[in-house]
């Protein structure tokens, strides 16, 4: 398995005859089609039964892109901006420039100076949009596209409508009513996937393409997953002991889970990840509530809380075992700063003594500690690890007898957002 999973209890104790039954008739409901929600599990099958032709399609459109533009501004919010923003921020190495076009994202907020920079930015480059909203009324990205569909028309006249990619429901909302009246190149959002559900979808590979990273490799990741993590024996699944741990921890009176990373190229995957188990979670008075701390940043911040603050955390270090680039603490002759002791460490080991001094620390300060190890950061890892992320976030949801694929509380923003800027009907 590519996600291994440790836990500073005892995981053994928690795989009881109950804990088993209760998977196993999961298991069966959704693949009967019968939990609830089931209306939105097509994500589970998709990395293997995706058709072949999308891949191609996409990697074309990716190509043509390419050739275009410098710069794809991706317009979405939540499920349908995270997923791609998650996958590139940690396959990006740092400071080098990847293959492909510049991804920028916009729609994912309110903010005129934002929109208004991002366009005078733009206009030293060649550019080219891709809008992602499944409802197609998101008011966000709406806004965003209203002003960034105006700069594309005013700059490129009718060759606007070849730079501009439309991803959304294939049957109904605005924005498809948009697309096919302006002939906009149009992606789907299947019916059956929810926003946080659809980095596999086009949703998440348009983008991770266009920026020249291997969507073929992401998904043989995926499709590694849903192969690997498919049974219900606990010994063998890492999704499943994930969601055991979890629930066992929510119940003994852990309700807030801090996924912790020492790698800043994860803080999106953490965010990606705090929208999926907190969407999918957080409804009836119930959930986990997902948060989240790069380290070693946030030991001189959060760290603080973490060690000595109310006892209601247990974290979740996300591990990555071996990293594409290292250097090396040199001996220097006056050893000024007295870093001499680090002399022929490289900066990994120096942060695995970072990983393992934090875990003893709060251990010991009463924090129970999951640990999730990947063995690198390539597309095929990541993959296989949101697709661990997704089964064990419904595993985790069924576990609390929610259902994982509906936000309803979401709506209620919305409404007085509509009322306050004097939307017909509101
Ligand atoms: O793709 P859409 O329909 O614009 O939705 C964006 C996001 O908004 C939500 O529906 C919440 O309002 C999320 O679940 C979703 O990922």
């Amino acid at each position: 398995m590519t996600v291994h999973v440790s836990f500073s209890g005892d995981f053994k104790s928690l795989v009881t005859p109950e804990a088993t039954a209760k998977i196993t008739s999961i298991k069966q409901a959704m693949d009967a089609r019968t939990s609830a929600g089931a209306d939105f599990l097509g994500w589970k099958n998709w990395p293997s039964e995706m058709d072949a032709s999308l891949v191609t399609r996409i990697q074309e459109t990716a190509q043509a892109i390419q050739k275009q533009a410098d710069v794809l501004v991706v317009i979405g919010i939540g499920g349908s901006y995270l997923g791609a923003k998650a996958v590139l921020e940690a396959l990006h190495q740092p400071f080098l420039t990847n293959e492909g076009v510049e991804i920028i994202f916009a729609g994912h907020m309110v903010s005129g100076a934002y929109l208004k920079n991002l366009m005078t930015y733009l206009d030293s480059k060649e550019v080219a949009v891709n809008v992602i909203s499944k409802s197609g009324k998101t008011t966000e990205p709406a806004i965003a596209f209203r002003f960034l569909q105006d700069y594309m028309e005013t700059r490129y006249g009718a060759e606007a409508a070849e730079r501009i990619y439309v991803t959304t429901d294939a049957e109904k909302g605005a924005l498809l009513d948009v697309a096919k009246d302006k002939g906009y190149a149009r992606f789907v959002v299947p019916d059956d996937i929810g926003g946080r559900y659809s980095v596999f979808t086009s949703v998440g590979l348009l983008p991770v393409a266009a920026a020249g990273y291997s969507i073929e490799q992401l998904l043989a990741g995926a499709k590694r997953a849903e192969q690997e993590l498919g049974s219900v024996d606990a010994e063998k699944n890492s999704a499943i002991q994930y969601a055991l741990i979890r629930d066992h921890l929510y119940h003994a009176g852990y309700p807030v889970e801090i996924s912790a990373v020492f790698e800043e190229r994860l803080k999106y995957v953490q965010e990606w990840w705090k929208q999926l188990f907190g969407e999918s979670e957080g409804k009836e008075g119930k959930g986990i509530f997902p948060a989240s701390v790069v380290y070693s940043t946030d030991l001189h911040s959060l760290g603080q809380y973490v060690q000595d603050g109310k006892r209601m955390l247990f974290e979740t270090f996300l591990k990555v075992e071996s990293v594409e680039d290292d250097i090396t603490m040199q001996h220097a002759e006056n050893d000024s700063d007295e870093l001499n002791y680090l002399a022929g460490k490289t900066l990994h080991e120096v942060n695995d003594a970072v990983q393992q001094a934090t875990a003893e620390a709060h251990l010991s300060g009463g924090v129970p500690l999951v640990t999730l190890s990947i063995p690198d950061f390539s597309e095929e890892t990541l993959g296989y690890l949101l697709y661990f992320y997704m089964i064990s976030c419904a595993y985790s949801a069924y576990l609390l007898e929610i259902n994982p694929f509906d936000q309803p509380g979401v709506e209620e923003y919305k409404v007085n957002m509509f009322r306050l800027l004097n939307k017909p009907g509101y």
